[in-house]
């Protein structure tokens, strides 16, 4: 794999988190560089899910910062992050189950959207306009992802594999910088995985979109990170490629519980 990675885009520093008496998170740091793929690896109850929480505002942590291209995003909330290019996909679906696949793809352009909701509303004046260009990218979209033949179906009607892929639909069409992905390939067949992890190289590769994520397969994990982050029990045990990673005693021992 020859591409070219930039430099920090996601700095995270001395990031503690603790939920009542329980530490979810221990004076994290690591970063994370333009256009590549960060993995945060680690057995149940490391600290991952909290991680991107607080990557993506939607925990504040007791400790440490985060600083996107820089500029530090200490009390930003989820909203502000996206804002800022910052997008994000969930563990459990938090699709509109009942709504077509175009337009839970198209809810994912609503920050980007401009216009007053009354000229929205009546589709007049440049909200039309508007409307038009938002369309034309959500529709690219669904070009990229190969779910053109779902467009006008409720995605609750969808298999979960497809589902998947169209919360990752929702999050692309933020056109963020940063991707952060919990568990894309979670509950997938082998089939399912295969054309998931094609998508997000494919994400990676065409639109150099920086892509952070969490995943349980160790397999995928490997084949498609630049570099990979071990968590265990809130703190961080090992970071560097998927060969430093798989050689590190500290993580054979979190993962197997002895030392090979
Ligand atoms: N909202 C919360 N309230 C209380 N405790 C929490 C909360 N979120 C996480 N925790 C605790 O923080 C710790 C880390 O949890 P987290 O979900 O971040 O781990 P994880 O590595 O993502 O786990 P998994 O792989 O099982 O999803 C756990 O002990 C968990 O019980």
């Amino acid at each position: 794999m020859s591409k070219e990675i930039g430099d920090v885009i996601l700095d995270v520093k001395n990031i503690s988190l603790s939920f009542g008496g329980v530490k979810a998170l221990s004076d994290i740091s690591f970063n994370v560089k333009e256009h590549e793929i960060r993995a945060i690896i680690g057995p149940n109850g490391a600290g991952k899910s909290s991680m991107l929480n607080c990557i993506n505002g939607v925990y504040l942590p007791q400790q440490g910062s985060i600083a996107f291209r820089g500029q530090t995003f200490k009390h930003m909330n989820s909203h502000q992050v996206a804002v800022m290019g910052v997008a994000r996909t969930f563990q459990n679906l938090a699709l509109f189950k009942g709504m077509s696949v175009l337009d839970n793809i198209m809810s994912g352009r609503n920050l980007k959207i401009k216009s007053n909701l009354l000229l929205q509303a009546l589709r007049i004046g440049p909200a039309e306009k508007e409307e038009i260009r938002h369309r034309e990218a959500v529709e690219k979209i669904i070009d990229f992802l190969e779910i053109q033949a779902f467009r006008k179906t409720p995605v609750g009607q969808l298999p979960y594999g497809l589902q998947k892929r169209v919360d990752l639909g929702r999050a692309l069409a933020m056109e963020p910088q940063v991707l952060l992905l919990d568990e894309p390939m979670a509950g997938m067949n082998v089939e399912e995985k295969q054309d998931m992890c094609r998508f997000v190289l494919d994400v990676n590769d065409e639109f150099g979109t920086t892509v952070v994520l969490i995943e349980h397969d160790m397999g995928v994990v490997m084949d498609i990170s630049d570099r990979v982050v071990v968590l265990d029990y809130g703190r961080k045990i090992g970071d560097g490629t998927p060969d430093e990673v798989r050689n590190n005693p500290d993580v054979i021992k979190a993962y197997l519980g002895v030392e090979h």
